[in-house]
């Protein structure tokens, strides 16, 4: 049976030293995300975004404050946690296809869990390209696909489309969407993007000054959110209006 795994962040802190000097970056997160969603966490560039997703990925340690990745009441003790970040992070002396097939350690190349991937994502004519043969969105559409190989409990994705351009953010956007409605993992995504928040946003969490500052419910919105453009249109005015008050 398919789990489903939730996030809880219960009084989260996180300081940091530098020359000496102590400085808290994240001061008090408080979070449920219980169910299949994408969340999107919102901020000005430098307000903790992430340090917030480094701490949930368990890369880093809370000062105070504790997270728990849940499946139903019960803690994971050791959950999977999948993170995509800016780069793609592929090993150059890999193809394609031995890049996704990384995480499951198996010798066939080509196993089931490698080809639905490469389906999925649009790269089965690539899988025996390497590295600097593939432009930067195709490199992220692998890094994806390297991450669903491993099925993780949680995706986390850490600004994955800000290098590249437009149009192949917007593809990329898609193939999110998608990813999304066939696993029904809980995503966490962060980006400085207003536009991209709201196109694949269902929660959107707004981190500022170490605190989340406001939050917004766009769960009535189905994807694609082509449809409610009016609505999203005061949304991100509100967004906006509330980042330029913010201090970070
Ligand atoms: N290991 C560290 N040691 C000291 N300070 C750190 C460390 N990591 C992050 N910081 C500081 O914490 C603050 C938040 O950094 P973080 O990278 O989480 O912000 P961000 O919102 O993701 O920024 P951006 O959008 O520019 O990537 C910054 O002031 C940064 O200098």
């Amino acid at each position: 049976m398919k789990r489903i795994a939730g996030v809880k962040l219960e009084g989260v802190a996180k300081e940091y030293s530098l020359n000496k000097r102590n400085f808290q970056v994240l001061k008090d997160i408080n979070l449920n995300i219980p169910d299949e969603s994408i969340t999107v966490i919102l901020g000005k560039s430098g307000c903790g975004k992430t340090t917030l997703l480094r701490l949930i990925g368990g890369l880093e340690e809370c000062t105070y404050g504790k997270i728990k990745i849940l499946a139903g009441e019960y803690n994971l003790k050791k959950p999977k946690v999948g993170i995509i970040f800016q780069e793609s992070r592929l090993m150059p002396w890999l193809t394609v296809k031995e890049n996704i097939n990384f995480p499951l350690k198996n010798k066939n190349h080509e196993n089931f869990l490698v080809q639905k991937y490469l389906k999925l994502m649009g790269l089965e004519e690539f899988k025996d390209a390497y590295p600097n043969q593939i432009s930067g969105g195709m490199a992220q559409r692998v890094a994806i696909a390297r991450t669903l190989v491993y099925d993780p409990d949680v995706i986390l994705m850490d600004e994955p489309f800000a290098s590249l351009d437009y149009f192949t953010r917007k593809n990329l956007q898609e193939e999110i969407i998608k990813v999304f409605l066939t696993s029904k993992k809980n995503i966490i995504f962060i980006t400085h993007n207003i536009d991209e928040a709201v196109y694949l946003g269902q929660k959107i969490l707004i981190l500022d000054n170490g605190i989340i500052r406001k939050e917004y419910s766009l769960k009535n919105y189905e994807y694609p959110r082509n449809l409610f453009l009016p609505q999203l249109s005061e949304i991100k005015k509100d967004i906006l209006n509330v980042l330029c008050n913010s201090l970070a």
